[in-house]
């Protein structure tokens, strides 16, 4: 499929600039079709904007504390106006699963601006990712993706998740010898980056230490993020307009991502013997018969491939700090793990998540309580309604972005007892559904099942090898995230000391 038609089929005309009559008409067509959506969403409630900017001003900074605090307000539907934007956040599992679930095909599309001026993301790689796609062509995008990483493949890849996690041991064990406090960060992002390119690539990355091409792809990927978050340019401009729609920062992270990959396909391509093994390649090799069959263009190739590097990278990076600082605030909670988890697994054995999954309710518990408190895609990621639908008992216009407000449905007492303290044992009564870290509906987390593989592996072998402390026990550690993509924990200082018996 070309490029041209992918972005046409996501609802993008390009050639909408081409004469000045045309362009007259879109303005026209589009102030209408705002009017309409303004229109009918004018009933939801919501906080009160300025004329033109709308509440764009108000949502500065922490963006899902805002969103939080909207919804104490407002209830579980409120309306924003970002610019020209009408936008509708739903908050607790019940309204988005009335809207995700229950009218799935409502709301499973993206976002998309129509008649836009394409320089922004989805114009560098035309629609042809799976993030930005719609329609057929993100539904047969996913199913491939999907099929690599299910239940089997993911078992399969186990051993490299697992020589992941020991090679981060080593590294902390340099740090437990040194007995320095250090910042820990880097280290998870560069954990989830690795595993990431072995799915893809099925390369080996080396992992002696922080060196600096990986400091630059973890620093890129997170710029790549917070810059992804900030309001367009045509927020404030309801017409089509010359200008870039992200600052050139934006494009230049997004070519410095796209240089690595593409050096990693061209290389996976050279190494690559006869008609490659479909069955048992990386994701990559699947992508390529994708390629030659002309279901995807090069430059949708270079864009899936860049965006599942920053789909999986950050989000388990910052996961497994966050996870990292609750320990450190509940050491308790850890000594309690790290004991659950030497009772289960003999000392010679290496955690498997297939083998234990199951076994280790403690863990589990753990790992969701995790999930809960930190959901790392806090706001997820852009949807639209494609009909006018009634949610919670409000109208909401075809066209209307709707974002679901993860955070505020993990972090809320409507929902939860407590719900700024790490409890594991609370998973105990309570129905995961109401856990909804991976999103609602059918365009939910593709990498879910590997996310949570990742997660829960690192968590064992870690707690069972070290003891993770505060330098400065006399003040908890902050565990306030920033707003981005996903969303940022704080630098942290810590010290590790090792368990008697190492067991990596
Ligand atoms: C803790 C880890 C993770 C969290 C919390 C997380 C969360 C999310 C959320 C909230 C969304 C938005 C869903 C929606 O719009 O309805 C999403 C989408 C997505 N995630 Fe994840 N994710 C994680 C890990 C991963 C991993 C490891 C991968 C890669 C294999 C991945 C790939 C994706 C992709 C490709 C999408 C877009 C799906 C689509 O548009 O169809 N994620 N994720």
């Amino acid at each position: 499929m070309d490029s041209i038609t992918v972005a046409k089929s996501s609802g993008v005309d390009i050639n909408f600039l081409s004469t000045t009559r045309s362009y007259d008409k879109i303005c026209v067509c589009l102030c209408k079709e705002n009017d309409r959506i303004s229109k009918i969403n004018s009933k939801i409630p919501g906080p009160k904007g300025l004329p033109i900017v709308g509440n764009i001003l108000n949502v500065r900074g922490k963006r899902h504390l805002k969103y939080q605090q909207y919804f104490r307000e407002h209830g579980p539907v409120f309306r924003i106006k970002a610019g020209v934007v009408e936008r509708v956040v739903l908050t607790g599992y019940p309204i988005l699963k009335e809207a995700f679930v229950d009218h799935a095909d409502i709301f499973k599309s993206r976002f998309v601006k129509k008649k836009m001026f394409l320089a922004n993301l989805y114009s560098l790689n035309n629609f042809s990712g799976i993030i930005s796609a719609n329609g057929d062509y993100h539904k047969n995008l996913k199913s491939v993706i999907l099929s690599e990483l299910t239940a089997t493949k993911i078992k399969k890849m186990e051993v490299h998740i697992n020589e992941e996690s020991k090679r981060l041991c080593e590294l902390l064990e340099k740090r437990a010898n040194e007995g320095k406090e250090f910042v820990m960060n880097k280290y998870f992002n560069l954990f989830s980056i690795n595993i990431i390119l072995r799915f893809l690539f099925g390369i080996n990355v080396p992992y002696d230490d922080l060196n600096e091409s990986s400091v630059e792809v973890i620093e890129v990927i997170q710029r790549f993020f917070k810059l992804s978050s900030a309001p367009l340019l045509s927020d404030y401009l309801g017409v089509p307009h010359p200008f870039p729609e992200r600052p050139p920062e934006f494009f230049k992270c997004y070519r410095k991502l796209a240089k690595h990959i593409t050096e990693m396909i061209e290389n996976y391509k050279t190494n690559r013997d006869g008609a490659g093994d479909e069955e048992h390649g990386p994701i990559i090799e699947k992508l390529l018969i994708e390629l030659e069959k002309g279901n995807i263009s090069k430059l949708g190739l270079l864009a899936i491939c860049v965006e599942l590097l920053i789909a999986g990278a950050d989000t388990v990076g910052q996961t497994l700090m966050f996870s990292t600082i609750a320990m450190i605030n509940n050491q308790s909670i850890q000594e309690k793990l790290y004991q659950t988890l030497n009772a289960a697994i003999p000392p010679n054995e290496d955690y498997s998540y297939s083998k234990y999954k199951l076994t280790i309710p403690y863990l589990s518990l753990v790992v969701k309580e995790t999930f809960r408190k930190y959901p790392a895609g806090v706001l997820g990621l852009p949807h639209m309604t494609t009909e006018d639908v009634v949610i919670g008992g409000h109208t909401i216009a075809k066209g209307t972005q709707i974002i679901q407000n993860l955070y505020a449905s993990h972090r809320s007492e409507e929902f939860w007892n407590q719900p700024d303290d790490f409890i594991p044992e609370r998973f105990l009564e309570k129905d995961v559904t109401a856990l909804h870290q991976f999103a609602v509906g059918p365009r939910n987390c593709l990498g879910s099942a590997l996310a949570e593989c990742e997660v829960t592996s690192a968590i064992a072998t870690l707690i069972r090898n070290f003891n993770f402390i505060n330098p400065n026990p006399t003040q908890p550690l902050n565990d306030e995230g920033d707003f981005s993509v996903s969303m940022v924990a704080p630098q942290t200082k810590l010290l590790v000391k090792k368990r008697y018996n190492l067991a990596f």
